[in-house]
């Protein structure tokens, strides 16, 4: 087992109500070597908190996580992250950036030889020299995903990668990291909005509920890639999935309203 998720809980002090707010308690998730695994829930179920706790970037309450049997305790290279937003630095070119968080850790020709590959992977060499401002939305994801594989993280988190992304950048993007899961073997736990978009990836899709977030489905997608998006299978599961997340949302969207109320 790759990545172990032991019975966690996670509170934030409320300092205006002087109580500690749950936002989820108890997740046990397993996740195997090359594994693609994403999570659906909610707006506040937890699924942000979750990713950042294995980045090392936040602590939990209760509870263990462990990648490769070692519990963690902090950020570290073993670790990749892509967000919604790709946060380059703006002042280097593509391929500086892939060589940037890489610079220390290899050496320079061994650094250079791997931004090169990544750059090809993501299909992105013949821009290697162009900055950041001078790239698509989708482009510049790409290059945040081919920072973060540099690396040679053993598992890549990836927090709506393409949530700001049109319909069909989305799709494109969707198809190319398929394409780098299968040849590179990865473990991919995948935050996203989108069932489809779940659907069409993983083998398997985590649902979350709120209020406390938990886990309140783990679906095994046995279905052979690639996946078309229009799949009678594909249909049916996501018909599925959406039943099991409309009472949640609509749990959420009660709640906040009801806040509101009580604030006002
Ligand atoms: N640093 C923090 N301090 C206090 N509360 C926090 C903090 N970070 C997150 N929260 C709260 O924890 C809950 C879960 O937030 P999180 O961003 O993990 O949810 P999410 O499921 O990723 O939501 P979304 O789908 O909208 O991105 C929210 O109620 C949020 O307000």
């Amino acid at each position: 087992m790759l990545l172990e998720i032991e019975h966690v809980n996670k509170s934030y002090w409320d300092d205006k109500q002087q109580v500690h707010f749950p936002v989820f308690s108890d997740v046990m998730i397993s996740i195997n070597e090359n594994q693609f695994v994403s999570i659906l829930g909610p707006s506040g179920c937890g699924k942000s908190t979750l990713l950042s706790m294995i980045a090392g970037l936040e602590e939990t309450t209760e509870g263990t996580i462990k990648l490769n049997r070692e519990p963690i305790s902090g950020p570290g290279p073993d670790r990749g992250m892509v967000f919604q937003q790709p946060s380059l630095l703006p002042w280097l070119n593509v391929k500086e950036n892939i060589l940037f968080p890489i610079k220390k850790r290899f050496k320079k020709k061994e650094a250079e030889e791997q931004a090169a590959y990544f750059l090809q992977l993501v299909q992105l060499d013949k821009f290697q020299h162009h900055y950041i401002h001078e790239l698509s939305g989708g482009m510049q994801q790409r290059v945040a995903i081919a920072r973060a594989l540099a690396m040679n993280p053993k598992i890549l988190l990836m927090d709506e990668p393409f949530a700001a992304l049109d319909e069909q950048t989305r799709e494109n993007l969707q198809d190319k990291l398929l394409a780098i899961w299968q040849k590179k073997k990865k473990t991919i736990l995948f935050v996203t909005h989108s069932i489809k978009e779940a659907l069409i990836l993983s083998d398997r899709v985590i649902v979350m509920g709120t209020n406390p977030g938990r886990i309140i489905s783990d679906v095994n997608i046995n279905l052979s890639r690639p996946r078309k998006r229009e799949d009678e299978q594909i249909i049916i599961l996501e018909k599925k999935i959406r039943k099991l997340l409309k009472n949640e949302v609509n749990k959420a969207l009660k709640d906040v309203w009801s806040n509101e109320f009580q604030n006002a």
